[in-house]
């Protein structure tokens, strides 16, 4: 893999990679170099703190074909990283090329491995798997420098270094790695790209293939009628159920949400699936509720429980890693509507603080989602979605203070709606 030419990806030794120690600071960035180079004394440190101890190692998926990156990468994390022993520490990797698009590989560096020798021959199993590239990192003595070995199995079934490179400092990218695959892999902006994710995998899972029998049976219908269609978007727990209920009734509209009730079924089978698959399903949901809206709104005033909104902040917040600012900037196109889904024509982001968010969630005392139990447990993750929503256009969400009493909401709500739709 060393010297090969990774398909139109470039070659390994063009990459930057990035290692994530804390989600609260920067990663530390490196290249590789076939000269050794003199780095400073704190990238010196940089470099001991990920590297250093017993021997490390990295893993990287390195497919660029989308389905075999997301289902390695999930085995990866599922299936082998929980048979390393607890002494090991597992830090995020990233392998990128800086400003390309769809360049990221995700991977692991494993620290520690060499104090217990069978963490080196489950590694060693690895090298021998395709779509998975393995690297050891070594400092040399004299030097002081590291190098990353790239390992391979030779035809005997040995193991050899294939190429190595020294590691040299590399400056911080101007967008964060983990947003560089975000498009038609976290977010999908027409159905079909969506459409072409589930088909590949409707061989293996029954609930791939009945759900797009309904997708195709569901997107003739895509113009909105005569009465106006209104979303309402929040975090868990921020009232959306009880508002959207009170709202129909107040309205005499008819109340959808998304992803459709068609789908409840086969949600927890997605909800345990790759990250790929999962933000498949919730944007084919959203494709099955605008064609219950287009009938809906020809008689009624609509009222949606989530829809495109969420699926977006949803998919961004939990693929972009690290802190707030990570996050694609206002403006990014990351934030635009999807050119073939029914558009609303409000869209309500409510809003409470977190402690009152929490109190209402505990006296409800539901069974959580994947999704719900990482926003429970995660405030920066929280802020993330919070913040993608709030930069979604066109339409932008309109933000409503959700704290106050549900009837003293529905006021609020109702004379927003009268103002902006003339209801
Ligand atoms: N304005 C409010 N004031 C106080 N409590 C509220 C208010 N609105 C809703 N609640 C209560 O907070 C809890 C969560 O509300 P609700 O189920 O409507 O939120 P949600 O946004 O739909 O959550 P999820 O997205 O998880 O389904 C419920 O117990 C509900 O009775
Ligand atoms: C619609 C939608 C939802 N999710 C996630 C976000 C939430 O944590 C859960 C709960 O949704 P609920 O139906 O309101 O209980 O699902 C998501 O990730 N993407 C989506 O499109």
């Amino acid at each position: 893999m060393g010297t090969r030419v990774l398909s139109r990806l470039g070659p390994w030794c063009s990459r930057v990679f990035a290692v994530e120690c804390d989600p609260n600071s920067d990663p530390v960035y490196f290249s590789l170099s076939k000269k050794p180079q003199t780095a400073h004394c704190s990238e010196r440190q940089a470099f001991e703190n990920i590297f250093g101890g017993a021997k490390s190692y990295s893993l990287h998926v390195c497919t660029d074909e989308r389905f075999k990156r997301a289902m390695l990468y999930e085995e990866l994390k599922s299936k082998f990283i929980p048979t390393l022993p607890r002494g090991c520490r597992v830090l995020d990797v990233f392998s990128f090329i800086p400003d390309v698009k769809n360049s990221l590989f995700r991977g692991f560096l494993v620290k520690g491995a060499a104090d217990f020798p069978e963490t080196a021959s489950i590694l060693d199993e690895l090298v021998r798997r395709s779509g998975v590239s393995v690297c050891t990192y070594v400092q040399e003595e004299d030097s002081q420098q590291w190098w990353q070995h790239m390992r391979s199995k030779a035809e005997d079934g040995t193991e050899v270094t294939v190429d190595k490179y020294c590691v040299v400092p590399a400056e911080a990218p101007q967008h964060h790695p983990s947003t560089l695959n975000l498009i038609g892999n976290d977010v999908f902006y027409n159905v079909w790209d969506a459409y072409k994710v589930m088909e590949q995998c409707k061989e293996k899972m029954t609930e791939a293939y009945e759900l797009l029998e309904l997708v195709g049976q569901n997107l003739a219908q895509n113009k909105g009628g005569r009465f106006p269609i209104i979303a309402i978007e929040g975090l868990d727990g921020t009232g959306k159920t009880t508002l959207t209920r009170s709202l129909t009734a107040a309205l005499n509209a008819s109340l959808l949400r998304s992803p459709p009730e068609c789908l409840s079924p086969w949600r927890p089978r997605f909800d345990s699936e790759p990250a790929l698959l999962r933000r498949a399903f919730y944007a084919l949901g959203n494709y099955i509720t605008a064609s219950q809206i287009a009938t809906a709104s020809q008689h009624a005033p609509v009222i949606v429980d989530r829809y495109w909104h969420s699926t977006a902040a949803y998919g961004i917040a939990t693929a972009v890693s690290g802190r707030v600012e990570n996050l694609p900037s206002p403006g990014s196109e990351v934030y635009r509507w999807p050119g073939d889904l029914l558009r609303p024509d409000l869209v309500l982001l409510l809003t409470v603080n977190p402690e009152e968010r929490m109190r209402r969630l505990d006296l409800r005392g539901e069974e959580k989602t994947r999704e719900e139990a990482e926003l429970e447990a995660n405030q920066l993750f929280r802020t993330k979605v919070e913040q993608a929503y709030k930069r979604a256009e066109d339409p932008a969400c309109v933000v409503v203070d959700a704290s106050p009493p549900p009837d003293q909401v529905l006021q609020q709500v109702l004379l927003l709606i009268k103002d902006k739709c003339h209801l």
